[in-house]
């Protein structure tokens, strides 16, 4: 449901707010900052953040009238308030630095301790990960791995048309943008070798996603219909699931990736809410197979959301090597919800659902690199020369999205970022 929050026209007074291409009025995401002392709820605003503990405590926002939820380093307890709080603090948010509501604006001693330069804002992960599931929604990606791991007549599993599939992850190693990432271990066995080896992964690899993150707990046994778990969702992520190929095409017959895509899942940290995301719901592809009704949905659940890939080398300028849009999956976040509850299994605040791989259609709009140089067939060219069939020590990996639409403002994510660090042989 779109609302004032959402109006186009209206504009923040917080200095460079108006017309920033990520962080305008509209979009107001939830990350935690902190400014060398203890981490807590911030929103962007601009090239700023609004530190929320600071603005609870002066009771200007009071999402929960018995206990703070702001002065806490993590999103959950906010969170796990509900949708209704979500709206009111959403709305909260955007009257005061709208100026409609002028007690921020016009308190100086407030807002100079409030309103912290994004600079000296270090943001830290935005929410403790209760646990992590990644599915394979891009039919373009299934198809492309599978042909590469399996062959052009068996690419696309017999379920893939009926089920999101997907497979449990690893909480404990989601990390928020900006950190090293080292270089997996893993046995490894290359087509040809009698035997497998253990060593440092040599074809290590990153894949775009898009993570929605579970703002409501559901108890074990209760199904989600797609209309409830679209409620459920509290905003969204870029999210980049690391794989180490050489490990996965080794391992993951019959139960799917385990060490290979468990070393490490980076996300950006600003959680641009499902609310901000509104004027940019799009209908998902046409279905090649009917769906069972417990996936249908009344309303259209997939985010037109722009994406790409910027690969750096060490000390080299990023190149811009995909881009491609979400728009395009054939499950959206509702249904992967909604099927995950399908049997029993109890959602907790603070669940990371990974999307799968965004890719489209044209070999410039996938999201890995295993599909970019098509397994090493044709090497991506980075801005000093190189080129990549993999990723090498020192490549940084930036992947950026946003949303633009005629009659809406820009909502930006940021950037999702890591650098590769050598293997700890
Ligand atoms: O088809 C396979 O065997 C492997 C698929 C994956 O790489 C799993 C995965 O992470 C799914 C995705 O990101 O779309
Ligand atoms: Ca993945
Ligand atoms: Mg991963």
């Amino acid at each position: 449901m779109r609302d004032e929050t959402h109006d186009p026209a209206r504009q923040s007074w917080v200095p460079g707010a108006a017309g920033h291409p990520d962080f305008p009025l509209q979009n107001l995401p939830f990350g935690v900052l902190s400014t060398g002392d203890r981490p807590r709820v911030g929103v962007a605003i601009g090239d700023h953040v609004l530190d929320l503990a600071a603005l609870e405590a002066a009771g200007l926002v009071r999402p929960d009238p018995e206990r703070t939820v702001f002065d806490a380093p993590a999103l959950n307890p906010f969170m796990a308030l509900g949708p209704a709080a979500w709206q009111a603090t959403r709305e909260a948010l955007s009257r005061l630095l709208g100026g409609e509501d002028a007690r921020l604006r016009d308190d100086p001693v407030l807002t100079g301790r409030a309103l912290i330069p994004a600079e000296r804002a270090m943001l830290q992960l935005p929410f403790k990960v209760a646990e992590y599931t990644d599915f394979y929604a891009s039919r373009e990606h299934a198809t492309n791995v599978g042909t590469m791991f399996r062959g052009p007549d068996n690419a696309l599993p017999a379920n893939w048309l009926h089920i999101p599939i997907g497979y449990n992850g690893r909480a404990s190693t989601v990390v928020v943008s900006g950190g090293g990432i080292v270089r997996p271990m893993g046995q490894l066995k290359a087509p040809g070798d009698q035997a497998p080896r253990f060593g440092a992964s040599e074809r290590l690899d990153f894949e775009l996603e898009v993570g929605a993150v579970v703002g409501t707990a559901t108890a074990m046994g209760t199904r989600l219909s797609t209309a409830q778990a679209d409620r459920a969702i509290f905003g969204y992520v870029l999210l980049n699931d690391w794989s180490a190929r050489d490990i996965q095409v080794w391992e993951y017959v019959p139960l799917g990736p385990f060490q290979s895509k468990a070393f490490a899942t980076s996300i950006s940290p600003w959680v641009v809410t499902a609310a901000a995301l509104e004027p940019f719901r799009t209908e998902a592809p046409g279905r090649l197979a009917p769906l069972l009704p417990y996936l249908h949905e009344d309303t259209p659940n997939n985010l037109d959301l722009e994406l790409a890939v910027d690969l750096a080398p060490a000390d080299g300028e990023p190149a811009t090597i995909a881009r491609t849009n979400a728009s395009g999956l054939y499950y959206s976040s509702a249904q992967q919800l909604a099927h995950h509850t399908a049997c029993g299994c109890a959602m907790s605040v603070g669940d990371l659902l990974g999307s799968g791989t965004v890719s489209g259609r044209a070999p410039g709009s996938y999201g890995s690199l295993l599909e970019l140089a098509w397994n090493g067939a044709h090497p991506v060219r980075l801005s000093d020369g190189t080129s990549r069939t993999f990723l090498a020590d020192g490549d940084t990996v930036t992947l950026r999205g946003w949303c633009a639409r005629d009659g809406a403002a820009r909502i930006g994510f940021g950037a999702c970022r890591g650098t590769i660090l050598p293997a700890h042989a």
